[in-house]
């Protein structure tokens, strides 16, 4: 039995190494449509279920399949990774001098079993200059990341202040991905 991470995400991939976990990478194919009428965390958990299921029929009878999906939440609009740099622009001005929520859905499958979970994080990103997001959108770390930037990198330098788990800033809410794994049957801790 292999615990497989259906994801392209380099940042997942790292996070899933730093607790020791042996794991195989099967690549999903999965669009997402954050313009889907329902509930943020229930667009979160449906596109980590459609990943995980996706890459399930490649992986081996037995394997434990981990998809994830992240979006950020700005009152009623879900940012999720920006098409351009425009777009890029657009949503760091959005977010500038306020306060958002990052979400990310979980989905563990085990056979004909998916357990599925989220966790939200509330981020403060610092008032922001024009020039300041241009130069940061120029860097071109914006562009694979929902809402346009990334906590564990120079976008550190836009975050004001973070309230719950950052791992689920970054992509993958560990704590609770261990929790869901062990509904599978396996435990972490
Ligand atoms: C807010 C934020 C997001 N992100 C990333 C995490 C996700 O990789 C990405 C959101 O896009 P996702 O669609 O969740 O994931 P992905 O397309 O990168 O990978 P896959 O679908 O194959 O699993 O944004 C950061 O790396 N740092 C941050 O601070």
């Amino acid at each position: 039995m292999a615990i497989v991470l259906a994801s392209s995400s380099p940042r997942r991939q790292q996070l899933l190494a730093l607790i020791g976990l042996d794991f195989e990478i099967i690549l999903s194919d999965v669009e997402e449509d954050n313009t889907k009428d329902m509930p943020p965390h229930e667009l979160t958990i449906a596109h980590a279920r459609e990943k995980a299921l996706d890459a399930a029929p490649r992986a081996n009878p037995g394997d434990i399949i981990i998809g994830a999906d992240t979006v950020v939440v700005l009152g009623g609009q879900v940012f999720g990774k920006p098409a351009d740099a425009a777009e890029a622009v657009r949503m760091l001005t959005a977010l500038a001098g306020r306060e958002h929520v990052v979400i990310s859905g979980v989905a563990v499958v085990r056979g004909h079993q998916v357990f599925t979970g989220f966790n939200a994080t509330t981020v403060r990103i610092k008032p922001l200059l024009p020039a300041q997001i241009e130069r940061y959108v120029s860097s071109g770390e914006p562009l694979d990341k929902a809402g346009a930037y990334a906590i564990q990198g120079r976008g550190t330098l836009l975050v004001e202040s973070i309230n719950g788990c950052y791992n689920n800033v970054v992509g993958l809410p560990l704590a609770t991905l261990a929790d869901l794994l062990r509904q599978a049957g396996v435990e972490l801790l």
